[in-house]
């Protein structure tokens, strides 16, 4: 059993790990593939994710493995078939993933209490404006821990606090988390408005009133309102809605192009959570008649590839409301 394991040595997980490991933490990189194992044990750079980026001598690599702290950086959608498929057991978790599970509408820390058999007292979720590469060049960066437990939290803020990283504590989990997953659908729309030179008023409308139907969805998950106004929720949003390393602000600027979905996950390097999440908010929202017209438009883009001037027109010519 490792003290500290990161799953997944995708771009954020391995940049996690390498800020701990270079705090003199012994944690463990942990990929499926046993090559990129081998690979990451000879070279210590991770070419696929972070290629200019060299890994602390500190830092070692493995397959997936127990933990006692088990840190969880794999895209929502494999989450629970990864646990399940190398069988991990943590003594606690803590989620780096921004998204929702398609069929159950679950966060993280809902699919890692199913498979991991932990309970929210041994939970905890980093979130915030965070771009990997950012954080592995030491670039300054705000991020807060959300638990119900406030000494986990106070650990974890002790653990991965730098001059370079400054960590924030919360209690509101539930609310970090899927305002970490709602936002990536804000970056999809941000993205396409931006790919066909709708300007800068365009962008800011769709922020502003795409952070209003973020607030209606996510009351019914039962998060916060002040949550928004926090590093997970504001701060994130306005990161990923305008800053071009964010793959799903990256996925609408490709949309706009006319490029389909399979070319750009064939282009992308990473996984962009909110093709993912827009259809689950999509289904929610038509369910409990949740007020979504840009997170509906998004969808219908991606999925009934509607052409984006139309969505555009729609959004224009809703009947007049107050805000
Ligand atoms: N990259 C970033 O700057 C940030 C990412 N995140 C979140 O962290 C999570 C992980 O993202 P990244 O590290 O960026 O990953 P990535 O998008 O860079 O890489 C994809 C990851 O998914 C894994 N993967 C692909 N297919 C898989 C499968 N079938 N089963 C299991 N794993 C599979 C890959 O091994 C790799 O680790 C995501 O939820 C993302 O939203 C959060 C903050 C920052
Ligand atoms: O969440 C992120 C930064 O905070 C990363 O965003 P993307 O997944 O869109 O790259």
């Amino acid at each position: 059993m490792y003290e500290i394991c990161v799953y997944g040595a995708g771009s954020w997980g391995t940049a996690v790990a390498n800020l701990l490991a270079k705090k003199k933490f012994n944690v463990c990189l942990c990929a499926r593939d046993e090559k990129l194992v081998l690979r990451l044990r000879e070279t210590h750079h991770n070419n696929k994710y972070l290629k200019d980026i060299h890994l602390s001598q500190n830092l070692v690599f493995d397959t997936p493995k127990n933990a006692q702290m088990g840190i969880f950086a794999v895209p929502v959608k494999y989450l629970r078939d990864f646990i399940e498929h190398f069988s991990i057991k943590v003594d606690a978790a803590l989620s780096l993933s921004k998204g929702i599970e398609d069929e159950t509408f679950l966060p993280p820390s809902g699919i890692l209490f199913q498979t991991l058999g932990i309970t929210k007292e041994q939970f905890a979720v980093l979130s915030g404006p965070n771009f990997a590469l950012e954080v592995a060049l030491e670039l300054p960066t705000a991020s807060v821990v959300a638990s119900s437990n406030r000494n986990l939290a106070k650990k974890l803020q002790n653990m991965f606090n730098t001059h370079y990283f400054r960590v924030y504590t919360s209690s509101d989990y539930i609310g970090v988390e899927y305002l970490g997953a709602l936002k990536n659908i804000l970056a999809i729309a941000c993205g396409i408005s931006d790919g066909l030179n709708l300007g800068q008023n365009a962008r800011a409308a769709l922020i502003t009133r795409g952070l209003a139907e973020i607030l209606r969805t996510y009351k019914y998950f039962g998060g916060k309102s002040k949550t928004m106004l926090s590093l997970a929720g504001i701060g994130d949003i306005v990161l990923t809605a305008t800053g071009n390393l964010s793959r799903n602000r990256i996925l609408g600027l490709k949309l706009a192009q006319g490029l389909s979905i399979d070319e750009i996950l064939n282009q992308l390097n990473g996984v962009p959570e909110g093709l993912n999440t827009v259809m689950a908010v999509f289904r929610l929202s038509q369910k409990y008649s949740i007020e979504t017209p840009i997170i509906n438009e998004v969808y219908n883009i991606i999925v009934n590839k509607k052409d984006p001037f139309e969505s555009i027109s729609i959004l224009m010519n809703r009947p007049l409301k107050s805000e």
